[in-house]
């Protein structure tokens, strides 16, 4: 369980720029949720994603998993058991290692690096493996550049790579955003195959209302650094996208958007 307390969260503090994005904000995602967080510009989808994270720090709050308060902890070391995918599809991969090399550095995150060769031939099999259940034919290019793959190819192997050790919790900043919609459903018709096989929890920012509707067990509408709809299991099964753009349209409207 992940749980985020009474977070506080300003930026610039003390100057004429501070601004205060949390204020007592609190939510609790539970073991195996699938939650999807859509929300206006700049209502804080991102920086939620980077306090859970560590990308960036807290004014006051805890942040807690299982109850272990992991406030304080370092990035790298929350990587451990956090995944992460990003809009662009570039973050998540090395352009100018091949594909195989790019999935033994994916499977060594965490572990000491030495100057050895970077690829372990007994794991090749399984990232052959890995790779054909994209059904993108990547297996058969283990040995050409990422740099040279399609944005959509490329997202597909950041999630991949992202999931390739035991992580618990995926992180989905908008992942879909910068593809076509043809490749954007295949990318999330991935990731929903990948969360169920691998029993994530799951937090996915996303400007597709329908994706929010359709994949996930919980939607959370932010607006100003609060939950402003929060709704989970048959609430949101039986949760109608017209009611969602309602909601969305009184708050863009508020945002003058
Ligand atoms: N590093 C930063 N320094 C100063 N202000 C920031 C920083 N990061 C975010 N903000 C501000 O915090 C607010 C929330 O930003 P955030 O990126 O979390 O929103 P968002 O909901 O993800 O927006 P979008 O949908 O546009 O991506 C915005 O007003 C933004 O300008």
């Amino acid at each position: 369980m992940l749980e985020l307390q009474h977070i506080h969260k300003y930026y610039n503090p003390g100057t004429i720029n501070e601004m205060c994005l949390f204020e007592d904000f609190n939510i609790t995602v539970e073991d195996g949720q699938f939650v999807s967080v859509v929300g206006s510009n700049g209502s804080g989808k991102t920086s939620l994603l980077n306090l859970i994270c560590g990308s960036i720090g807290l004014d006051s709050g805890r942040v807690l998993i299982d109850g272990k308060n992991i406030t304080n902890d370092k990035e790298y070391k929350r990587n451990q058991y956090i995944g992460r995918v990003f809009q662009n599809p570039a973050m998540g991969t090395c352009p100018n290692m091949t594909i195989a090399e790019n999935m033994s550095l994916a499977d060594n995150k965490g572990k000491f690096y030495g100057l050895r060769a970077g690829k372990k031939k007994d794991r090749m099999d399984y990232y052959r493996d890995s790779l054909k259940k994209l059904s993108l034919g990547l297996e058969d290019k283990m040995d050409v550049k990422v740099g040279v793959l399609s944005g959509g190819q490329r997202q597909a192997m950041a999630l991949l790579m992202s999931t390739l050790t035991p992580i618990r919790f995926l992180i989905l900043d908008e992942h879909t955003a910068a593809l076509d919609p043809k490749t954007a459903e295949l990318i999330m018709q991935l990731t929903d195959k990948i969360v169920k096989e691998k029993k994530l929890t799951t937090i996915m920012v996303t400007h597709n209302l329908r994706y929010a509707v359709d994949y996930g067990n919980r939607l959370v509408m932010m607006h100003q650094g609060r939950a402003v709809m929060d709704y989970a299991g048959d609430e949101k099964d039986k949760i109608e996208i017209d009611r969602i753009l309602d909601k969305f349209n009184e708050i863009s409207i508020e945002c003058g958007n």
